[in-house]
This record gives C-alpha cells, structure tokens and sequence, in this order.
C-alpha cells in the first residue's frame, strides 16, 4: 500500500472520531453542550491530497495525460474573480491543467456560446466550468444547456438534474457545492438513511439539488422556502438542516432540533467595523445560538465553501479518468 492511501484512511478516521465525540460520552472534550464544529477547511484539504494522489497515478498510467478544466468568466465582479482564482490555483496544486477564458461583460450570447462550444470539441479539456452569474442580457440556462454533458462538472445541466432527480438514474456530475455538503456530512460519520432532513432555500445550484441528493441517500425530504408558511416548526423536525436561504443568520437557535446536524451554506457578507475590511462574511444560521443545539455544525467562513472547490476538482477528475480511460 503506498502512503497516500494510509493518510487517506487515517484522516477519514479522524474526521470520523473528531464526529463521534458527541455520540460516545467517554469521548467527550471541551464543553460537552456545544456541537461539534465540522472543519471544511481540513476536510477538502484531504480531498485535495487524495484527487493529487489520482491524478499523478493517471499522469503516470497515461503517458503525461491529465484532466483539463476549462475556467470561463464574463465581467469583472469581484467575488466572481476570486472564485476563478481559487479555482485556478486548487487545479494547479493537484495537476488539473486549466484554460481559461476571460470574457468582457458585454459579450453576447451567442459569442459565450461559440466558446464554450469550442472547449466541447477539445479532447484535452473534460470540464467546462461557466462562473455564475452571468450579466443580465445572456440566458444562463442557455449557456449551461450547451456545455456537453460528459464536461458537465458543475452539474446544471438539465440533463444532469434530471437524473440527479430521477429514481434509478445516476448524473454523471453532480453540483458542487450541495454535494460538498453530504460529503462533509458523510465524513463526519453523521448517519443519513431515515433521517429527516430540511433544506431551506431552492436555488437552481444549492437548495433544489440538495434536496434530491438526501432523497437518493434515503433521508425523508422537506423544502423550507419563502412561501412556506410555518419555516421555524418545520426546521426544528429536522435532523439534518442544510441552510441555503441567502440571509444572514435568519436560523435562530430555536429552529434546531436538540442534536441537528447542521450545514450552513450561506455566504451573506455584512457590515463589521471591527473588521479592516469593514464586513464579514455570515452564514443563513445563527452559530453562536445553533452550536449550543446541534450535535454538528459547519462555520462559515471554512465549512461549505472549500468543499465547493474540493468538489470541482473531484468531478474533473471524474470527467477526465471518463475520458482518458475511455470508459462512459
Ligand atoms: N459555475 C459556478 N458558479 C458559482 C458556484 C458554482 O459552484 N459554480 N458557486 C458559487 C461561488 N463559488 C464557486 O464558484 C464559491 C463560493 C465560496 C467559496 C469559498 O471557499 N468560500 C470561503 C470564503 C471565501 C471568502 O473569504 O470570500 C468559505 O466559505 O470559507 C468557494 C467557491 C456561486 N457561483
């Protein structure tokens, strides 16, 4: 056995026991009310030295061949910029080569189009990731519906949602950030089958997928989400609550049910003088009152977020190791 696969074994126990704290008492530490806080950080870096192990073997196998990851912007938003960049730099470190097209905020459709279209017929790129969102005059669902499905690695494309959505189906990828989440879950050693799980919020990229994706790991489902009429009874149900409303700590302490496991995916910044650079980046959960209820819980910043990059890089690879060892 080499060395990656012990550390691999070593560090899922890890994140396994650090989990298990809370349910075997003699394990207990530090304040024994509070959850257990899920370290994403730790986590996708795992993942990363594990995909890094995958891809050099494939490089090795293969004659130098490597998944390739094409990055396409359009504008200049900063946040969306720095998300490109994260990207950019996480292929680098585990040896996904990546293009990257940087395209002017008013470049039409059609020429968006006739990018990507290009990055489909190239043989050494096996995923196209279209940074979200789009300026206002171009049709996302457009652009996202003509990247090929087998490049797919957001996992938007309707066809990968539809069999993400159906029984017996499996995607060929899946969106980053809502499996990033089950993963953290999963690592954690939080059990998923039979559970009651809640997610609030119903986007196209975090809440609708998440939903499906508990719902094929057997979870009993409930969409939390504007119009619904009693969202903080509903929340205290769940023991697993994925928070994916886009509002900054809206999840007081007495939505979570005693022992929840919660995962926190909102990324609201807000006003903070004491911060240098005037704001801070919060959660839809409010962490302070949630830790003292739930048995897990994710921060933000450093729960979901690196595991939306970890999770990228996994489907790159996914889609090259598809490519290169010509299997579908
Ligand atoms: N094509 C896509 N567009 C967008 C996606 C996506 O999955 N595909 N998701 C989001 C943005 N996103 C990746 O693109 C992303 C968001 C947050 C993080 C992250 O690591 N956040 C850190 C904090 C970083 C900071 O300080 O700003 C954290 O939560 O710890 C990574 C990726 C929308 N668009």
């Amino acid at each position: 056995m080499g060395g990656i696969p012990v550390e691999k074994a070593l560090s899922a126990l890890g994140n396994v026991l650090s989990g298990l704290k809370n349910k075997i008492p003699f394990l207990k530490d530090g304040n024994d009310d509070e959850a257990t806080i899920i370290d994403g950080k730790k986590i996708a870096a795992d993942i990363r030295l594990e995909i890094k192990a995958e891809v050099d073997e494939l490089k090795t196998k293969y004659g130098g061949k490597v998944p390739g990851l094409a990055v396409v912007i359009v504008g200049e938003r900063k946040d969306s910029q720095t998300y490109v960049r994260m990207k950019r730099k996480a292929c680098d470190e585990v040896g996904i080569h990546s293009f990257h097209s940087e395209l002017p905020e008013t470049i039409s459709e059609e020429e968006l189009i006739d990018v990507v279209k290009k990055y489909n017929e190239n043989p050494d790129c096996h995923g196209i990731l279209v940074q979200l969102p789009l300026p206002k005059h171009i049709d996302e669902e457009k652009v996202l519906g003509v990247i090929s499905l087998e490049k797919d690695v957001d996992g938007f494309h309707p066809l990968n949602i539809g069999m993400l959505a159906m029984k017996g189906h499996e995607p060929l990828f899946m969106p980053c950030t809502p499996k990033g989440s089950i993963v953290l879950l999963e690592r954690s050693g939080v059990e998923l089958k039979g559970k009651n799980a809640v997610v609030v919020g119903r986007s196209n990229i975090v809440g609708m997928p998440a939903s499906m994706m508990l719902n094929k790991k057997d979870c009993t489902v409930t969409v939390v989400h504007s119009r619904t009429k009693n969202p903080k009874e509903i929340c205290r149900q769940a023991d697993i609550l994925i928070a994916a409303a886009g509002s900054a700590k809206m999840i007081k302490g007495d939505w979570i049910k005693k022992g929840a496991a919660v995962i926190d995916v909102g990324t609201n910044s807000v006003e903070d003088k004491s911060k240098k650079s005037g704001y801070a980046l919060v959660g839809d959960v409010d962490f302070d009152e949630a830790k003292k209820r739930a048995s897990f819980i994710t921060p933000v910043p450093g729960g979901v977020g690196p595991m939306t990059i970890a999770m990228l890089l996994q489907n790159c690879l996914d889609g090259g190791k598809r490519a290169i060892e010509g299997t579908k």
